[in-house]
């Protein structure tokens, strides 16, 4: 297909979101949207508007605020800065390469620019037929989930329907799984010793996933497929959860305690890589680089170091360049 020709398709690539400017305005704009979505917090809204309105949006924006402020880009939010640049590096290597013309698009499920401003761009394109690949390597109903309904909320008003296919996650994907390892291997290089492996992923609520959110079962068969490439035996890594948020149990084992409990079980050295990130943000630049790594060495931690997401990496685009092809296969990539 020449580049002149209407697409066959177009890739709808879809992240959480993040604030527009590093400020408590923006702060609690998005939050607003982000925590009344019931994907995310399923309590009664009755108890959890008022909780969230009058709590939380009044809290927390200006603590948050000043946490994006440390990690902001010139050029914006690194969620949104590094969703671009690897954005920019798959059309690339998608299209210059094989001459084709497959419009890929970056939206974010809250924030912007939408999911819906998005599958308009992608109109205006001329494609019709849309692959949703949501930027998160395992399904859970509180993001992946989230990402569906927003799609069809938008579609709701739409007369006219594209073709759709709805990648559900990659978190056992071959090349996934060699992208991490690569990444582990070369920080072993440069450091010249095998560390400990902390495999720290985002939580959620334990009661999602006791209700059937398969999130943590995912997360754990990327970390044993890991663990098992490098040939790591069970004392030689482990496998945490983060990012915990309310009152209410979250996923065990929490990343704070378990890091905090190491040094004095001799586990002094270690590397912390965040596999549910696809590309670095918030979370992993602040809250896995920093606090963490602060915690752990006020516990006597000797050495810590976050092994970066795989961003816009060869490894990365080169996954997510076959997940669009092999998803696209019926459509005559
Ligand atoms: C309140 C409940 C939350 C659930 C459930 C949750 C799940 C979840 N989130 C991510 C990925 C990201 N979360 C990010 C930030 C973030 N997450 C929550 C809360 C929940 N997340 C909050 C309140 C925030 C904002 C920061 C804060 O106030 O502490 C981000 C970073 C966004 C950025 O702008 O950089 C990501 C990415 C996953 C993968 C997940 C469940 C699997
Ligand atoms: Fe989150
Ligand atoms: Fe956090």
């Amino acid at each position: 297909m020449t580049s002149s020709s209407a697409p066959k398709f177009g890739v709808l690539m879809v992240n959480l979101g993040t604030p527009d400017a590093p400020e408590p305005t923006a702060v609690r704009r998005y939050l607003k949207e982000f925590l009344s979505d019931r994907r995310v917090v399923d309590l009664n809204p009755i108890l959890w508007k008022p909780i969230l309105n009058l709590v939380i949006l009044n809290i927390r924006p200006p603590r948050v605020a000043k946490a994006y402020k440390s990690v902001w880009m010139e050029e914006g939010s690194p969620l949104f800065v590094l969703g671009e640049r690897l954005r920019n590096n798959i059309s690339l290597s998608l299209n210059v390469n094989s001459q084709t013309n497959i419009p890929i698009v970056h939206a974010m499920t809250y924030g912007n620019p939408s999911i819906l401003e998005g599958a308009n761009q992608l109109r205006k394109a001329k494609a019709n037929k849309i692959l949703v690949l949501p930027m998160y390597p395992q399904f859970s109903a509180t993001t992946t989930a989230a990402v569906y309904d927003k799609l069809m909320a938008g579609l709701k008003k739409c007369p006219s329907w594209p073709d759709l296919m709805l990648i559900k996650d990659y978190a056992d994907h071959p090349l996934y799984i060699q992208g991490l390892v690569e990444s582990i291997r070369k920080q072993w290089d440069e450091q010249g010793e095998r560390r400990h492996l902390v495999l720290s992923y985002h939580g959620i609520p334990k009661r999602y996933a006791d209700n059937g959110d398969p999130y943590p079962k995912r997360c754990l068969l990327t970390s044993r497929l890991v663990a098992e490439a490098l040939g790591l035996d069970e004392s030689e890594w482990s496998h945490v959860y983060q990012s915990r948020f309310g009152r209410e149990e979250w996923l065990q084992p929490y990343a704070d305690v378990t890091l905090r409990s190491f040094p004095a079980n001799g586990i002094k050295r270690i590397n912390i890589i965040s596999p549910a990130f696809s590309v670095d943000c918030l979370e992993t630049l602040e809250e896995v680089t920093f606090e963490l790594g602060d915690e752990f060495k006020a516990c006597g931690g000797e050495a810590y170091n976050y092994i970066p997401a795989l961003n816009d990496s060869d490894a990365q685009v080169a996954l997510y360049c076959d997940l669009i092809k092999q998803n696209s296969k019926q459509w005559e990539c």
